[in-house]
């Protein structure tokens, strides 16, 4: 549960803004979807969020009860030279709890995702879809309180995106926000609660999934959802 508030953030790159006074404030439970064309800043603001990126001006504000436990489920996932179960341990390991069960969640982790054949695998050698899966097998490990995932299902077949759209599902449920970048429009549809359009890193429209989707009133979500959305995503979904 983390609820976020952008005010007005700027960023700029070698005097090019890329986020330009984005203002948006996105509620403390549930998914809620950044979408928009290549290059509008979605994956920027998920690291202005995170912190790794300081805004030029402007705030970001993350409230809630105590400071969140996050989770950075990045396009190219960070793993460190170890086994696949030694990476997840590691991200258990400010918790507080012992040696075994922090081996035991991580082969829980792993199995959740189908890796448990990998476990003992080096993580840097495992196949882009194998490390997407590994760094959400990491995420959903640690029980985070907020949870920011850049494209997570980029490299998954389609039985492998089915299960990662499952265990996001079950973090949201368990409290946790969610932030997800996604060009996949279906799996925003299966996945999101609301939706922030963005433009050349301005929050161009904000609202419910269905409603953003279905009849985006800006002209910019106009041109990107145009014949993206066959009906049937929505019929599948209900
Ligand atoms: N570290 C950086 N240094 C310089 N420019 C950057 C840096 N990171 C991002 N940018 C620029 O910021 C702009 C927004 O990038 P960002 O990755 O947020 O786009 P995006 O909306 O996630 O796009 P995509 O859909 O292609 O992933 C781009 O023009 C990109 O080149």
């Amino acid at each position: 549960m983390a609820a976020i508030t952008l005010d007005k953030v700027e960023v700029a790159f070698n005097g090019k803004t890329v986020l330009d006074r984005l203002t948006t404030e996105l509620p403390p439970t549930g998914v809620t979807a950044l979408i928009g064309p290549n290059g509008a800043g979605k994956s920027v603001t998920l690291r202005v969020i995170d912190g790794l990126v300081a805004p030029n001006s402007g705030s970001v504000r993350i409230s809630g009860q105590r400071p969140p436990r996050r989770a950075f489920v990045f396009q190219r996932p960070v793993l460190v030279r170890a086994s696949a179960a030694a990476n997840v341990e590691l991200a258990l390991t400010p918790l507080r709890i012992t040696r075994a069960e922090r081996k035991a969640r991580a082969r829980a982790a792993l199995d959740r995702l189908g890796l448990s054949a990998r476990a003992d695998h080096p993580a840097t050698l495992l196949s882009g879809g194998e490390q997407q899966r590994l760094a959400l097998a990491r995420a959903w490990a640690i029980e985070p309180d907020l949870v920011l995932l850049d494209e997570p299902t980029a490299n998954l077949d389609p039985a492998a995106t089915e299960l990662a759209e499952g265990l996001v599902d079950e973090i949201s449920r368990r409290g946790a926000k969610v932030v997800l970048v996604s060009h996949n429009l279906g799996q925003v549809v299966r996945l999101a609660d609301d939706v922030v359009v963005l433009s050349r890193g301005r929050a161009v429209e904000h609202g419910p999934t269905r409603a953003v989707l279905t009849s985006p009133r800006s002209a910019e979500a106009q041109a990107y959802i145009k014949g993206e959305l066959p009906w049937t995503f929505f019929a599948a979904a209900s």
